[in-house]
């Protein structure tokens, strides 16, 4: 596996508080990784450090094969960066903003067709200033992505998108990946943690908690299934087991089950079990 993003033991301190303690980290090429937190565990200090924004206190971090704090300039051309706080933009359009993102890059992509992609071709002539929140956020998804960077890096990218742009973003960021991108996300919704990640880590308290795929991360594919039905003297009952098909097929021998249903742990209950 060829890792495009790597830290070992980072760590961050502000002042004599430390916002990251000691955190272990491997992105593959081509994977798209999402860190989960609670508000202040430290995602985004940890991201900003990756994408050489911000110094660290300690460890090794590699991205593209180098080290973000001391990389040439030229290494940024591969990074695509959306951060949670917006880029100030002042009275430019949509597009004067694109086109003129595009000229950083030796090999940005059509800016228009950017645009487009992110949803705003009906606002390409709009103010970024004029733009609803959730407007405002797809030019900032578009900003990171102009440079078709190689790693890119996306800080709770669909705060404020309605659910139909969140559906196209995340068409977008399938297609990105299939098109080799590394992404890193951070996010707190879990169903897109569910649409878009190979694999996740949940930080809390500026560590690692826990690590894994959505359907494997914190024993989520081992944890007991809740079984509930209706007995024949219609008295509701439950009972959580590691073997539903057993219980069920146990159940259905001693005489008809009414409202039969098996539930296993939704990614965000095990997500709350870990953060608790
Ligand atoms: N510039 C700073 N100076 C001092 N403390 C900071 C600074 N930036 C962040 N912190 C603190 O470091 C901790 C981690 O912050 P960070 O922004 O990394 O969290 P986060 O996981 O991204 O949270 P959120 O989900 O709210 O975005 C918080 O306690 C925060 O108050």
């Amino acid at each position: 596996m060829t890792a495009a993003i790597s830290a070992r033991g980072l760590r961050k301190s502000y002042g004599d508080f430390e916002a990251v303690r000691g955190v272990d980290l491997e992105v593959a090429e081509g994977e798209v990784f999402a860190l989960l937190g609670p508000n202040g565990a430290g995602k985004s200090t940890t991201v900003e450090i990756l994408e050489g924004l911000r110094p660290r206190t300690g460890g090794e971090v590699s991205v593209l094969g180098a080290d973000p704090a001391t990389a040439p300039r030229s290494w940024r051309a591969g990074i695509g960066v959306v951060q949670q706080a917006a880029t100030d933009l002042a009275d430019i359009t949509v597009a004067e903003a694109v086109h003129h993102h595009a000229r950083y890059y030796p090999d940005p992509r059509d800016p228009d067709e950017v645009v487009a992609l992110v949803g705003l071709a009906d606002k390409a002539r709009t103010r970024a200033g004029r733009l609803s929140g959730g407007q405002r956020r797809r030019l900032d998804v578009a900003l990171g992505i102009i440079g078709r960077p190689r790693v890119l890096f996306l800080d709770e990218p669909t705060t404020g998108f309605d659910p139909e742009a969140r559906r196209q973003f995340w068409g977008l960021v399938r297609d990105l990946a299939r098109e080799g991108a590394t992404i890193l996300l951070t996010t707190h919704y879990l169903d897109e943690v569910e649409a878009l990640a190979d694999r996740l880590a949940v930080i809390a308290g500026g560590r690692l908690v826990a690590e894994g795929t959505p359907t494997t991360v914190g024993g989520r594919d081992r944890a007991k299934a809740l079984v509930t039905w209706v007995d024949p003297d219609g008295v509701q009952r439950s009972r959580a087991t590691t073997d539903p098909v057993a219980l069920v097929v146990e159940l259905n021998a001693l005489g008809p089950v009414a409202d039969l249903t098996v539930t296993r742990p939704t990614l965000e209950d095990v997500y709350l079990e870990l953060i608790a």
